[in-house]
């Protein structure tokens, strides 16, 4: 299956411009928003893995699992109840649309992705084929996809769906997944549920002219055929539009990684690196801060992937209420604090390239390009040497004459044998400090 049409296409410049995304993962799961913050996906055993999802989202097939803790507060804290009766107490009484996509605005984020199916096969918007499961016949009541997708563009930010093509737990049989090997045989493959996923993913693009077409999973089988067709009709209707690579390999206009699985991509020309603000992409309320990126860290992650020429997709998992967590929203208030004076830093650069020497130790040290600039990103530096860093450069890379700190203090640079010795105040606290440099 190669992509016939698109081999040559080129990758519009807004989408590695943006640098940073927020993902929204908000369903019929957010009403339990029950799960074990077990870990981050790739380093937890996949054995214990979906026993013990942290995934908020996979809640209908956790709470199945005979054994698991999520099967026992399913029992002793819903009664069993069908999974869909979470879908008619999902009432988003409290969504103002405009007053999320304002803190993610003012957080940095130039693209926002929503949930539009997940995994549960419930729609949130009047989705073709879904009957009443979706959420402007029954729940909300409101055609939740094009609310965000209006306050997006009101904002200024790129928008685009995040679609469940491999799973969908109504359609074809209902297996529960106990590990990794099971998820394909779980995976609806056939004719009727190809048409009928292809009809809604088309039906997204025709009524949103989503900005992003965020696949996950995979396609099926019976499907794959249909795919040419379908990037086709997507960028003749989105021209400056990219798809991801979750299509079974059918084509992708850039690869991505989530939390520490398939860390491979992050090699490619272009790619995003998605994660949970904590474990999970749907609101978890057992989550604490002990399990959530503190805004020094949601920083450091952004400039660690910018860095290395990709952006970063951070999820906020809302409440059933339409509020956003207080914790959540407390990242990504830090996280807008730090842009206001440093985005220039992040926004439309590359990697220094190899003439820089990223750190891995202490203290912290990340680099990125404009086509004057190169900006060194530190954060960490201990306590002892917090006033003068010795930034690893090539010779003649840089003029340390034209060092300037992005926070306006002070910083003199001298050029030493193996970089530039940067001399300042409170350099590399755990938010990075930015030295600018003029290239030479
Ligand atoms: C954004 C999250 N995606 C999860 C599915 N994740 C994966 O399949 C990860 C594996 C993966 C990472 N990069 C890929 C590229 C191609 C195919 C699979 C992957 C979902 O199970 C989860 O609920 C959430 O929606």
């Amino acid at each position: 299956m190669g992509d016939l049409d698109f081999r040559g296409r080129q990758m519009p410049a807004w989408f590695p411009d943006a640098k940073f995304g927020v993902f929204v993962h908000w369903g019929a799961y957010s009403v339990p928003a029950w799960a074990e913050p077990t870990g981050e996906l790739g380093a937890v055993d996949p054995e214990v893995w979906f026993a013990h999802n942290p995934y908020a989202e996979w809640y209908w097939n956790t709470s199945q699992i005979e054994g698991s803790p999520a099967h026992e507060h399913h029992r002793t804290v819903h009664g069993g109840l069908p999974y869909d009766t979470f879908l008619d107490a999902w009432k988003a009484e409290l969504f103002d649309p405009a007053e999320w996509i304002d803190v993610f605005a003012r957080a940095g984020a130039r693209y926002v992705v929503v949930t539009t199916k997940h995994h549960d096969g419930i729609a949130l918007w009047d989705a073709p084929g879904t009957g009443t499961r979706n959420t402007v016949r029954r729940g909300p009541h409101r055609d939740l996809v094009a609310d965000l997708a209006a306050a997006v563009r009101a904002r200024g930010l790129r928008f685009g769906v995040y679609y469940s093509g491999g799973l969908d737990w109504h359609a074809g049989r209902r297996a529960v997944i106990r590990h990794e090997d099971l998820i394909d045989e779980c995976r609806p493959h056939d004719a009727a549920y190809a048409a009928y996923a292809l009809r809604q993913v088309r039906d997204l693009i025709d009524r949103y002219r989503p900005d992003v077409l965020w696949n996950d999973i995979g396609w099926p089988d019976a499907g794959m055929a249909d795919l040419p067709d379908l990037f086709a009709h997507y960028y003749a209707t989105v021209p400056d539009g990219v798809v991801n690579d979750r299509w079974d390999g059918a084509h992708a206009d850039y690869l991505t990684s989530e939390y520490q699985a398939n860390r491979q991509n992050e090699t490619a020309a272009h790619w995003e690196q998605c994660r949970g603000i904590g474990l999970s992409f749907g609101y978890n309320r057992n989550e604490g801060p002990e399990h959530l990126l503190d805004p020094a860290g949601a920083v450091r992650q952004l400039v660690d992937v910018a860095s290395r020429g990709g952006n970063l997709l951070l999820n906020v998992g809302p409440k059933a209420d339409g509020t956003l967590p207080g914790e959540q929203r407390t990242v990504l208030e830090g996280i807008a604090s730090w842009m206001a004076g440093h985005g220039g830093a992040v926004y439309a650069t590359r990697p220094l390239g190899p003439g820089a020497a990223p750190s891995d130790g202490a203290p912290w040290i990340r680099w990125t390009r404009d086509d004057r600039h190169a900006f060194a990103f530190l954060a960490d530096v201990p306590d002892s040497a917090r006033d003068q860093v010795v930034l690893k450069t090539r010779p003649g890379l840089l003029d340390p004459a034209t060092a300037v700190r992005l926070d306006d203090l002070p910083v003199r640079a001298d050029a030493v044998p193996d970089g530039i010795l940067a001399t300042s105040v409170a350099l590399g606290t755990p938010l990075p400090t930015v030295l600018r440099f003029a290239l030479l």
